[in-house]
């Protein structure tokens, strides 16, 4: 079964850590099952007793006492499952955190909007469900048929065939019923999943959906799966109810046969007596009781295994994983080398088709090229989001597959386009609020900081959308000068910053990299024109290299990109 795949580490840390609640819920449980098996017994001892016309108060104290400590049990057995409760889901929900954090970049690209904090929602409920359905329903239940079954038989011994033939339709019936409960459920997730989906896409996207004035349809697509869901649920429930009532039934009609046959038993003599009728009918509602129990228990359950299914699905995603004899990225400046790099996203369409060249020690290299040509691919594949598939990257003559990755991008400090965080501490958690403002004046973004009531604590909104395209990109640039990382990756850096602003950062940005070993990828060509190195990257392949003015000279593709740029 599928649970059985990972025994896994939740479970020894949750023993580990809560090794005494644990079995305090064990002694519990079993201390319930033996006050369970012992008030019917007593029951029937004063019946006879008050038919024989004794007063039996020891008894009857015994039994209210009983009562008394089964109420108690019943308390102090929920709030050491609380303790071992809270300890497992919160393991739960750390663990598929951080499995969320370290799923490599295309298993991520797959998944849909919210889906991955839905798993990790529902999975922490779902664990809640299996452990509260095993403690409080099977295993009592279990341990109550089986006492009771075995007391039942022996005691009772003429009934034996009936109990047992009500126990295989019972069970027959609940396993047939329950398969179809679970395909509707399941269906019911499908939408679920549909309907989260749209709903976070439409809330994070909120701005483009005023652009275009979509409001209505996104409230109509988002609607129909809304309603869907509703007649799904509605129809999962409905079942639930039909399943209740087949089991009720079921049991019901064994009950009253029972009944009927003991009754006729004690009237008809038969060393049956009062007191024995007593104690067959208490037993009879405790024996299906926990049939009953376990039939709804067995539904939760299989409701709970879907998301815990889920949940198994999620942490057998791939994750990034190091070589084990990777190496730390030394602390010393060194070149860069692409040797051939062969690379497609899918395995029919190159992106890069033998990209060759190096980046000396210290050096400024700039990568132009027309649009999707593959310049950001190659710092993608640099920073090993992906793998290459023919040829090798280095860094100092070092193969990248054996460096660890955390190693490898902890040294390059990267101004991207597609930035989503805006906390410049970012680039050092440890940076003093001094460092973090040098940091931003170099970046000319301090002012504007400066200007807001809370200053370097203001709320920017999600994904940043209070700041301007050209504020964004100057605090990721502060976050990268913070960083004071040995390589430096530009991508666009400062394509949205006017002319004014750029020049005003330009100078810091050249600073930046003047001591450091850089790649700069960029389609305004004004801002690589000092580049020690330019290569222009077309089809994915690198047509010509060599700096500015010699590429001017060639005439080629960069001279053309130049005139274009300067019409
Ligand atoms: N994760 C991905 N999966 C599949 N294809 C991708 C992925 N990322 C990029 N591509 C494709 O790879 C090609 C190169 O993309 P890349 O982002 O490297 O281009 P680029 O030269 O940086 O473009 P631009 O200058 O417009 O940013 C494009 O055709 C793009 O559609």
């Amino acid at each position: 079964m599928f649970v059985l795949r990972r025994p896994s580490i939740i479970t020894i840390c949750v023993w580990t850590k809560s090794k005494i609640d644990i079995i305090l819920v064990l002694v519990f449980v079993l201390l319930g099952r033996v006050i369970n098996f012992a008030l019917p017994v007593c029951n029937k001892i004063i019946v006879d007793e008050v038919v024989q016309k004794n007063f039996c108060w020891p008894l009857i104290i015994l039994v209210f006492f009983l009562k008394i400590v089964d109420t108690a049990r019943d308390q102090l057995c929920w709030r050491s499952y609380w303790k071992v409760e809270k300890v497992l889901c919160n393991k739960v929900e750390k663990k598929l955190f951080n499995h969320s954090q370290d799923l490599k970049w295309e298993v991520r690209a797959e998944k849909k909007s919210g889906e991955i904090g839905r798993i990790i929602r529902r999975s922490s409920y779902a664990t809640w469900v299996i452990a509260c359905t095993m403690v409080f329903d099977i295993v009592p239940s279990i341990l109550d048929l089986t006492i009771g079954a075995f007391y039942f038989l022996v005691e009772f011994k003429g009934f034996s065939l009936i109990f047992v033939t009500s126990m295989v339709v019972y069970t027959v019936a609940n396993v047939w019923l329950s398969d179809r409960h679970t395909k509707l459920i399941e269906m019911l997730h499908e939408v679920e999943k549909e309907a989260d989906s749209i709903q976070s896409d439409s809330i994070n996207n909120h701005q483009t959906v005023k652009y275009f004035v979509a409001e209505k349809y996104e409230s109509e697509r988002y609607g129909k799966y809304v309603d869907e869901l509703k007649n799904r649920d509605f129809a999962a429930d409905v079942y639930g109810l039909k399943m209740t009532f087949s089991q009720r039934s079921i049991i019901d009609v064994f009950i009253s046969i029972a009944t009927l046959l003991a009754a006729y038993a004690a009237f008809s003599g038969n060393n049956f007596t009062a007191g024995d009728f007593v104690l067959f009918t208490t037993y009879l509602v405790q024996l299906y009781n926990p049939f009953y129990k376990l039939g709804y228990a067995y539904r939760r359950f299989k409701k709970a295994l879907i998301d815990m299914k889920k949940m198994f699905d999620f942490l057998d995603e791939e994750v990034e994983q190091d070589d084990e004899d990777a190496q730390d990225l030394p602390e010393i400046q060194c070149s860069i080398s692409f040797n051939k790099v062969k690379f497609g996203y899918a395995e029919e369409k190159l992106i890069l088709d033998g990209v060759d060249f190096t980046i000396n020690a210290g050096e400024t290299v700039a990568l132009v090229g027309p649009s999707g040509s593959g310049k950001s691919t190659l710092y993608r594949l640099l920073l090993r989001f992906f793998e290459v598939q023919e040829g090798t990257i280095e860094i100092g003559g070092l193969n990248i597959r054996k460096i660890s990755r955390k190693s490898l991008r902890k040294h390059f400090g990267i101004v991207s386009q597609d930035i989503e965080l805006y906390n410049i501490r970012y680039g050092d958690l440890e940076a003093s609020q001094e460092q973090v403002e040098e940091a931003s004046k170099a970046a000319a973004i301090h002012d504007f900081i400066m200007s807001h009531s809370d200053g370097y604590n203001t709320q920017v909104g999600q994904k940043g959308i209070k700041l301007s395209g050209g504020e964004k990109q100057r605090i990721s640039i502060a976050r990268a000068i913070l960083k004071k990382p040995q390589y430096i990756l530009l991508d666009e850096a400062t394509s949205a910053l006017d002319n004014q602003t750029e020049k005003a950062i330009q100078d810091n940005l050249n600073e930046l990299c003047k001591s450091r070993t850089s790649l700069i990828i960029a389609h305004r060509l004004t801002t690589v024109t000092h580049a020690n190195r330019i290569f222009v990257l077309e089809k994915g392949k690198i047509v010509e290299s060599g700096n500015h003015k010699e590429l001017l000279e060639m005439k080629g593709v960069y001279y053309d990109m130049w005139e274009q740029h300067n019409k």
